[in-house]
């Protein structure tokens, strides 16, 4: 299974998260976030980092020209998009993109077009606050091309066993005390407990 690694904020952890095994690294775009990175300071993480291993900028409710401009200057692969009021154009959006659905309900997991989605559970503050989906929420729902986010950590990842997630991502669930800054034990841990999810 993928995993994505959220909320890197320097070399070290980027490092470190791509040597456990993740296959994705999300730098957040967002000011408010205490996770939040300088797009520069992404840009020369991005620049050091080996091949085969894709960087994804986080974007909350910005415009079009925003994205395309921080994705170009961090050297951001995808951008994971959070468009509450749904007014972006994604035919401007001139990177790779993933939409994010902030799920309130299983509702919300219905009818959706046929692309990849990354499913958070909803939060006012965005994300990273290590809040869980209910998991019968996708019950008899395809979630091969979902990538389940919201509270993931080592020990609860077995639950996901046998719903076909494409991949998951966390952030808090792989943090030292300190919001930001990754423990390098909880992502090896994580990543190995990942990999033997069905
Ligand atoms: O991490 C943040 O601070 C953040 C801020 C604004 C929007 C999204 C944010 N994080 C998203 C993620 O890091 C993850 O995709 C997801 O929310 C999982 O986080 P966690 O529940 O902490 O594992």
């Amino acid at each position: 299974m993928r995993v994505k690694i959220c909320g890197i904020t320097n070399l070290q952890d980027a490092l470190e998260a791509i040597n456990a095994g993740a296959s994705a690294l999300g730098f957040v775009f967002y000011k408010k976030s205490p996770r939040y990175i300088e797009p520069l300071k992404a840009k020369e993480i991005a620049e050091k980092l080996p091949p085969f291993v894709q960087t994804v900028g986080l974007f909350v409710n910005e415009t079009e020209e925003f994205i395309n401009e921080v994705c170009n200057d961090a050297k951001m692969q995808l951008a994971q998009i959070i468009d509450d009021f749904d007014v972006l154009n994604y035919e401007k959006i001139s990177s790779k993109y993933i939409k994010v659905i902030r799920a309130k309900d299983k509702k919300d997991l219905l009818n959706l077009n046929k692309e990849y989605y990354l499913v958070d559970a909803f939060v006012d503050s965005f994300g990273g606050e290590g809040k869980r989906i209910a998991l019968d929420w996708f019950e008899s729902i395809d979630c091969s091309k979902f990538i389940l986010a919201g509270g993931l950590t080592t020990e609860n990842l077995k639950e996901i066993n046998g719903f076909g997630f494409y991949g998951v991502d966390v952030s808090s669930g792989v943090e030292s005390e300190v919001k930001g800054i990754k423990d390098r034990q909880k992502m090896i841990d994580f990543v190995k407990e990942a990999n033997e999810i069905k």
